[in-house]
């Protein structure tokens, strides 16, 4: 959301999103970025956003405004720093340094939304190294990568399918988490949901929202459904049996089911815990 916008600033401590990325960059106009930074600032040390991580997008350090903002967000102690438009790994470098030589440990997140960066990535991710400040997600920038391709917003997204999935490989070689770019119109909740589930097939870890309207359809479409749960707590049950102790395959339901399969069910069954605990809260 607009770091500009205070309505939004406030609505967002009801929503229930996982993590909210308060902007300072692109959504902010250039004569309201300093009552931004000053008013996101002020959002993060307040604590009262509950379990919802806070993640704040600086201007890029080659702007007018880049190290101002990184050095408020250091100050303010976000989950993260967004950083956008990485060309290279030297540019995250840089802000990693800065966020060690203030003494503090901070994530990095990565947009990746500029042709150079997505022909760098693999160098990119690799800043994960960083002990300080260490890349810990990518996130789709598809409105910039569109302006600088020329590339065109269609229903399917195949003109884009390559840096999608390319970001994807890139992310799991490395450890990152990765979220899918925004959908612009957001009165359109069919085109968006096509767009969730395409983007959780792909393998994405979740959306990034521009609106409110937005937040139930992403969660539905992220949060594994109740069939894929249960599934996956058949196959832990079925490795957990005496005969099958020691079996790297064994048959389920007419299926063959292998050790790697009972791991993604771990992983299904703790994000749905995970969900559950949250809801709770
Ligand atoms: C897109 C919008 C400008 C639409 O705003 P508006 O017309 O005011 O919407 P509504 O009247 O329908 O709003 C209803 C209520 O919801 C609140 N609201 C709206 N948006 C948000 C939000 N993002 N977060 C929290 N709350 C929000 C309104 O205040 C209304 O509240 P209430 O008073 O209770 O009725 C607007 O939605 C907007 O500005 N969206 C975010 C824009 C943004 O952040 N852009 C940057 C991210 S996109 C990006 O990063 C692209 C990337 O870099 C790339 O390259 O792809
Ligand atoms: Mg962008």
């Amino acid at each position: 959301m607009p770091g500009s916008n205070e309505r939004a600033l406030e609505k967002a401590r009801t929503l229930p999103a996982d993590a909210l990325i308060l902007d300072l960059e692109d959504a902010v106009s250039p004569d309201m970025k300093a009552a931004a930074r000053a008013q996101v600032a002020e959002a993060v040390k307040s604590g009262s956003y509950g379990s919802r991580e806070l993640i704040i997008r600086i201007n890029a350090l080659d702007t007018e405004w880049g190290h101002d903002d990184l050095e408020a967000a250091i100050e303010a102690g976000p989950d993260a720093i967004l950083v956008p438009k990485p060309n290279r790994a030297a540019d995250l470098d840089a802000v990693a340094r800065k966020v060690e030589m203030a003494g503090k440990s901070i994530p990095l997140w990565a947009m990746m939304e500029t042709p150079l960066g997505l022909l760098n990535i693999q160098e990119i991710a690799g800043c994960a190294a960083h002990s300080h400040a260490p890349l810990t997600a990518f996130v789709m920038g598809t409105n910039d990568l569109a302006k600088e391709t020329r590339a065109r917003f269609v229903p399917g997204r195949a003109p884009m399918m390559p840096w999608l999935v390319t970001s994807i490989l890139a992310a799991r070689a490395y450890g990152l988490d990765i979220i899918d770019g925004v959908y612009n119109d957001f009165r359109d909740t069919d085109g968006f949901m096509a767009e969730c589930q395409q983007a959780r097939d792909l393998g994405m870890d979740g959306k990034t929202l521009i609106h409110p309207a937005q937040v139930a359809g992403a969660n539905e479409a992220f949060a594994p459904s109740e069939a894929e749960v249960s599934q996956a707590r058949k196959i832990i049950a079925a490795f957990e049996l005496p005969e099958n102790k020691g079996k790297g395959a064994i048959s389920l339901d007419g299926r063959m089911v292998e050790l790697l399969h009972a791991e993604m069910a771990g992983r299904t069954v703790a994000l749905s815990d995970a969900i559950e605990a949250r809801e709770g809260e």
